[in-house]
């Protein structure tokens, strides 16, 4: 069953990563509708003002948010602006909710694979919009072949402003080095395993020794009192991290991704844990589901229930 599970994950990294396939999906209406049906139970919509209607409901239960438009890897300018606007459009719109809002977001959405000024400029907007609504900007993190020009447009903008964050993927050897560094900046920092299939000379595949380097510089961030948010849905890691203390501190919080583990986020929450949703939306969602399957292989078999019975996903148990 191992086996299976470990060459379904990999199947799905790979077909996530085809562009041929992914094609094949957004310009075929039957297919598009068919495994949308399936990505609707971590996807809130294709719009913004589904992302709006959910992020309303879970603050309404004492969740906080991060909010997405999903997309990355824009590879011309006026695609890059109309990303920007749109993400603009998302900040100005969840000013209306009063709990904190990570607006979160991809630099190649915004012009990174382009030119780094240009990423850099919409970032600044971003952030000074963000900044108005009283929120937050979260900085992604992408393939390790991107890192370095992402935490250098990262390292610019926190100096400036202190309401930026970043994503590390502790699977990164460099990522040790990196939060050294990175700790000297306000911005927070989110703890995240990385989600990308990465070489053993750059990272570490899931293992044990992932989540004792995933702990210590969990530690790390805490011992420095710096704003840290503990992104998995790992129970050996949740557990460790709740025994250690870790999750009650007041720079500290858990991160799950809507629709992975909803009974996990609401137990937490019920016993006092600060507990934040990472919500997406757009039509750009075929390379988040792939993963989403992939991290959980057991997920496909919801994955074709919820194909065969979207009314499933009315109640997502939160
Ligand atoms: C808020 C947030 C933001 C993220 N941002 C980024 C990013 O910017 N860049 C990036 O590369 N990655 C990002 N990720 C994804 C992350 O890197 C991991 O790929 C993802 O979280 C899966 O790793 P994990 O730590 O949850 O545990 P895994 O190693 O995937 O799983 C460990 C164990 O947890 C349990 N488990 C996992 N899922 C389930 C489930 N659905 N039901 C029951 N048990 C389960 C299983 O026992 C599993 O063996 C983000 C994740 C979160 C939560």
């Amino acid at each position: 069953m191992q086996d299976l599970e470990h060459n379904t994950a990999a199947f799905l990294r790979t077909i996530a990563r085809n562009p041929a396939i992914k094609h094949e999906v957004m310009h075929s209406p039957a297919i598009y509708e068919l495994l949308f049906s399936a990505a609707k139970r971590f996807v809130t919509g294709e719009k913004r003002t589904d992302l709006l209607v959910r992020a309303h409901e879970l603050a309404d239960l004492g969740y906080r948010l991060s909010a997405e438009y999903i997309g990355e890897n824009t590879q011309d300018a006026e695609a890059c602006r109309e990303a920007k606007d749109e993400l603009l459009q998302l900040a100005q719109a969840c000013g209306t909710i009063k709990r904190p809002i990570g607006i979160s977001f991809d630099l190649s959405h915004v012009g990174l694979l382009l030119n780094r000024k240009l990423a850099l400029s919409h970032a600044f907007e971003l952030a000074d919009e963000a900044m108005r609504q009283g929120h937050g900007l979260m900085i992604s993190m992408e393939e390790a072949a991107k890192t370095g020009a992402i935490l250098e447009v990262y390292e610019q903008l926190a100096n400036e402003r202190r309401n930026v964050g970043i994503t590390l993927q502790v699977h990164q050897h460099r990522t040790i080095e990196d939060v050294t560094r990175l700790l000297r900046l306000p911005g927070k920092i989110r703890l995240v395993k990385g989600a990308f299939q990465e070489s053993p000379e750059v990272a570490l595949g899931r293992s044990k020794e992932l989540n004792e380097r995933y702990l210590i510089l969990a530690e790390q961030c805490v011992t420095a009192g710096h704003e840290v948010s503990f992104a998995t849905h790992d129970s050996l890691l949740i557990d460790e991290l709740e025994r250690r203390g870790y999750l009650r501190e007041r720079h500290a919080e858990l991160e799950l991704l809507y629709g992975v583990r909803p009974e996990l986020a609401k137990q937490k929450r019920e016993e006092g844990v600060a507990v934040r949703l990472y919500l997406t939306y757009g039509k750009e969602w075929f390379l988040y589901l792939c993963h989403r399957l992939a991290e959980y292989p057991p997920q496909v078999h919801q994955a074709v229930a919820d194909m065969l019975e979207p009314e499933r996903l009315q109640a997502p148990g939160y």
